[in-house]
């Protein structure tokens, strides 16, 4: 399942990112690359333990904890510290399926989902549109400066050059609870429908009852925790 969650980050948070970003030391992106994903990776990225990175990284998190619809959607477990990177002048990153394992901290994760988190307007630069490779084709993802697209990290996936400006964006993986991607799907609509019946017919109904019953049911059988 591919996501969208609108302004994950307030316009205030936005302005105070791009005053930080904008003077952050960046290095070559192709330092943390994988064996083949360096191969087509160009990038610029903030070194992992820069202290503005680290800073961001929380102010992120914290969003997202608060967040309704990213916690319904990706029923979190871990969540890697939050990473920045920018294209620009015709920088892209090819096609690539990422780490399936990441470590932190001594602590290992396993990747369910990837994210970007968009840190740039999109009439700010050309180009750097996010593909997605699915069974339906291929998905071009460009969103508004605070918007998140979540996607499976088992996805092919790639960002095209970009020609005008730069791109700068927040990008994570995601250990789920429940590893499964069409599970974890099945859980979000069952969700989304128990609470839109909750408000059409009061949560103390039977039937609202009953089905978040099932929804609580389904995630015990198929949750890791
Ligand atoms: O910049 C992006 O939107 C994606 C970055 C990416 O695919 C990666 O770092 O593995
Ligand atoms: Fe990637």
């Amino acid at each position: 399942m591919m996501l969208r969650i609108p302004q994950v980050l307030s316009e205030q948070q936005l302005g105070e990112f791009r005053q930080v970003l904008l003077h952050a030391r960046w290095m070559d992106g192709r330092a943390t690359a994988g064996h083949q994903a360096v191969k087509v990776k160009d990038n610029l990225q903030l070194p992992v333990d820069a202290p503005e990175a680290k800073a961001l990284g929380q102010v992120i998190l914290q969003a997202l904890e608060r967040n309704p619809l990213f916690i319904s959607a990706a029923l979190p477990k871990k969540i890697l510290t939050p990473r920045f990177n920018c294209y620009q002048s015709g920088q892209s990153y090819g096609a690539h399926v990422d780490n399936a394992v990441f470590g932190e901290q001594g602590e290992r994760m396993r990747t369910d989902l990837s994210a970007t988190l968009f840190l740039s307007a999109p009439g700010e630069y050309d180009g750097g549109e996010l593909l997605v490779d699915d069974t339906y084709g291929s998905h071009s993802v460009k969103l508004a400066a605070g918007d998140l697209i979540l996607y499976p990290a088992s996805s092919l996936h790639r960002v095209t050059p970009v020609t005008r400006g730069a791109r700068i964006a927040a990008f994570f993986w995601i250990q789920s609870m429940v590893r499964d991607d069409a599970e974890r799907s099945l859980l979000f609509q069952l969700d989304n429908s128990v609470q839109q019946l909750n408000r059409e017919l009061g949560g103390g109904h039977a039937s609202c009852v009953q089905l978040a019953g099932v929804y609580h049911n389904l995630l015990r059988r198929w949750a890791e925790v």
